[in-house]
């Protein structure tokens, strides 16, 4: 394993267990039947034991939209072109993309990192932190080398320091890259131990029949690959990408600083999967922003036991479910801060007997 990653794994630390009762005893002296605000009490509590404040601060929102292209999409696994990245790209450096959008609705600081994608971008936007032209085609080669894995980790944790140093106090991670579905259900196939048919999706909006063939796909390559289930590198190197690795560095980085990460859709819980692969603590830090279209998602999610803030039928990806959510956070942070308790607002805390 590679130092620097090694370090900021072991310098995670688990939310402390006095926190979350302090918050939990919190939560319930404040003037509301107790579990009336149902899960937003649970994102109350989960908020102050990964910043360690009763009241947490979770004011102002960082995204990082990572991009990159598969060499699997020459296997047809996408309904558009390898081109739309990079023009996609273009469109986030520009402010035209859903993400652009919702990201000014909430006030974020948005950064927009090309890891991998195909073809070389100029824009002043843009972080320029290409480590290759795309992943390999993982049909007949793996993705790419466990040193180009290591690499693209280092780019994610890096950019959510930058982020962090910023101002940002909660992190929303995005992607884009044609055929990353394809991708994603390989990683939460081989980490769940499910078959390949009930993971993968439609992505971009394929048909059934081309589905099939995307099954096939990914069932080839992971019976030629064989990535190890347990062993987070390998499953990058192998089947990954380099979007995937950034948002898992990414979330290490934020576990390290005790900040809290928003999981968009089924692209970044894959990315999830293989950050709790490299150390558990991590699940304790993460949100689920939403459940996505993706028919992947709903499994990936139950394998790290958490249960989406909304369900919209998205399937965008960007990071778009996670800042639509990002406003409950905030919710859940201002009840907090802001609502009076039993006592301070002198009302009776007793419920009635029933006899
Ligand atoms: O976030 C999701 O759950 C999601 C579901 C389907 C598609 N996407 C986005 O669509 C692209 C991948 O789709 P595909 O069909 O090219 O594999 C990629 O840019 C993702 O951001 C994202
Ligand atoms: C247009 C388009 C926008 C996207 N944003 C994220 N993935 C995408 C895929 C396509 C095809």
């Amino acid at each position: 394993m590679n130092n620097i990653i090694q370090t900021s794994l072991h310098s995670i630390q688990k939310p402390s267990q006095e926190k979350l009762q302090e918050a939990r005893d919190y939560v319930n002296s404040l003037t509301k039947p107790i579990g009336s605000l149902g899960k937003l009490e649970d994102l109350a509590i989960q908020l102050s034991g990964i910043t360690n404040q009763l009241y947490p601060e979770v004011s102002r929102p960082g995204i990082v939209v990572f991009a990159a292209d598969h060499g699997i999409s020459d296997m047809g696994v996408s309904a558009y072109p390898k081109e739309v990245t990079a023009q996609m790209v273009h469109n986030f450096l520009n402010g035209g993309a859903a993400i652009n959008v919702f990201s000014k609705q909430i006030n974020a600081l948005l950064k927009i990192v090309d890891i991998g994608v195909a073809v070389d971008i100029n824009h002043e936007k843009l972080l320029q932190k290409k480590v290759k032209y795309g992943t390999n085609n993982y049909a007949f080669e793996n993705a790419m080398t466990e040193d180009e894995v290591y690499q693209a980790i280092i780019i994610g944790m890096e950019m959510v320091e930058h982020i962090i140093n910023d101002g940002a106090n909660c992190i929303i991670l995005g992607e884009m890259g044609i055929g990353n579905t394809a991708t994603a259900s390989a990683i939460v196939s081989v980490i769940t131990d499910s078959p390949v048919e009930e993971v993968v999706g439609l992505g971009t909006g394929i048909s059934e029949e081309e589905r099939k063939k995307k099954v096939t796909v990914i069932m080839n390559a992971i019976k030629d690959r064989k990535p190890k289930q347990k062993n987070a590198i390998d499953i990058l190197s192998k089947v990954g990408g380099l979007e995937i690795a950034g948002m898992t560095g990414a979330m290490i980085k934020a576990a390290e600083r005790r900040i809290p990460v928003i999981l968009d859709g089924f692209i970044s819980t894959s990315a999830a999967l293989l950050a709790v692969l490299l150390d558990e603590k991590i699940n304790d830090y993460l949100i689920a922003g939403h459940m996505s279209k993706e028919q992947g998602h709903s499994r990936a999610l139950s394998f790290l036991n958490k249960s989406p803030l909304l369900d919209l039928d998205l399937r965008l990806g960007e990071g778009t479910g996670a800042a639509l959510s990002y406003p409950l956070l905030k919710a859940a942070t201002n009840m907090m801060k802001e609502m009076e308790t039993f006592k301070s607002a002198n009302i009776a805390n007793k419920r009635l007997s029933s006899k």
